[in-house]
């Protein structure tokens, strides 16, 4: 079976993505010609109604990935496939219909994504203009809808962003995201600004909306207590690859890839952590086969030499490892399994109908 006939029987794909590379140029000319590698080969499937978290640590890409599937940066190279239309070159008209509509974007910082001179009413109506949605009565009805959905006083509406917290602020701009009523929403650490006792509520408030909306979630974070709570499946990013894609419980429990290991292992208890030598390298530079081989602690000859690709190894688990699953965790990081002890969800996502089994459409998947 294809990856894409997996996927169809957990759920409608919302997003396949294949092989995406965005590469910023750095300068130079010619043969001279240097550029960034931000994102690098990317294929990644999210299923209809699914949670995907995107980790890895700082300038691995994930901000990269999210900004350039909602075509806020162009795409170097491959596809990107939105609600069964391709819409890696969409421009003009379909641009604003097929992406800008139908996928938001949730920002880490609210403030600064809400103009300081507008009144929320008029930040919120802002997409529905561009959108040319509905008249201004219509509009004014719509941006009270969506504070209330959000936990709000449509009486906000005529405050300015300044008048309200920073967790009241995260919600218009969650409102800001829905108001168009998109299907997928790419959050960018939509609570690292907030105070811990805020960040609850906030992924509260996305779960139910997730539920009562049925929407779709592409979750970038740095957070792994949250990814284990809110994702289905976890990808995992390095220098720009994706290295390994499973389901959340599978990658902490057991995680194929050695750079998953390292992250799983965060979660136990200090002397059980895998600390990997040296630093991230540069991606203008990326080390020759596997990007990780130069801190992987069970890295080869093979591993220099050849660029191991993403493949399944398992029922919904994929990796790019030439030796998947030997850098496991030992049985003391595996019994201490740490949940944010400060943070109080109100309900497990695991406990959701959702679908889980999808699967990422990488170019070397298997079939049969
Ligand atoms: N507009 C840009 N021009 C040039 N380089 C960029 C640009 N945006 C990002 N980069 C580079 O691309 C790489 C990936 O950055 P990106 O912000 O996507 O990583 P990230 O994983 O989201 O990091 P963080 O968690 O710190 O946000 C980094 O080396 C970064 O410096």
């Amino acid at each position: 079976m294809t990856a894409s006939g997996e996927t169809a029987a957990a759920g409608e794909v919302a997003l396949r993505v294949s092989d995406l590379t965005k590469h910023f140029p750095m300068g130079g000319w010619g043969r001279s010609r240097t550029v960034l590698r931000a994102v690098d080969g990317v294929s990644l499937d999210i299923s209809q109604g699914e949670t995907v978290g995107l980790v890895g640590e700082s300038g691995s890409g994930k901000t990269t990935v999210g900004r350039t599937l909602i075509r806020l940066y162009e795409p170097t190279s491959g596809r990107i496939e939105f609600e069964g239309r391709d819409i890696t070159r969409a421009s003009g008209a379909r641009l604003r219909r097929d992406v800008r509509r139908r996928m938001s974007m949730v920002f880490q910082n609210p403030s600064t994504s809400l103009n300081p001179y507008l009144r929320l009413g008029s930040a919120l109506a802002e997409p529905l203009v561009v959108q040319r949605m509905g008249d201004a009565a219509w509009r004014r009805d719509r941006v009270a809808q969506m504070l209330e959905l959000v936990g709000l006083d449509a009486a906000m509406a005529s405050r300015y962003p300044q008048e309200l917290s920073g967790g009241q602020r995260q919600r218009v701009g969650i409102a800001r995201a829905l108001i168009t009523d998109p299907s997928l929403i790419i959050a960018d650490e939509p609570t690292a600004s907030l105070d811990v006792s805020v960040q609850a509520q906030i992924v509260n408030l996305l779960e139910r909306l997730q539920r009562e909306l049925g929407l779709t979630y592409l979750f970038i974070t740095h957070d792994l207590a949250l990814i284990g709570h809110i994702s289905h499946r976890v990808a995992v990013m390095y220098l720009g690859r994706l290295v390994e894609l499973s389901p959340t419980d599978q990658l902490f429990a057991e995680p194929l890839h050695p750079y998953s290991a390292v992250l799983a292992s965060t979660r136990g208890t200090p002397e059980h952590r895998i600390i990997p030598a040296g630093e991230i390298p540069s991606p203008i530079d990326p080390p020759s086969g596997c990007v990780f081989r130069t801190r992987c602690p069970i890295a080869r000859q093979r591993c220099a030499a050849e660029a191991p690709p993403l493949h399944q190894a398992g029922p919904g688990r994929f990796v790019a490892c030439h030796f998947p699953g030997e850098l496991g965790l030992s049985a003391a990081a595996h019994s201490a399994r740490p949940q944010p002890a400060d943070i109080t969800f109100a309900s497990s996502t695991t406990a959701q109908p959702q679908p889980v089994a999808a699967a990422p459409g990488p170019p070397h998947r298997e079939k049969g």
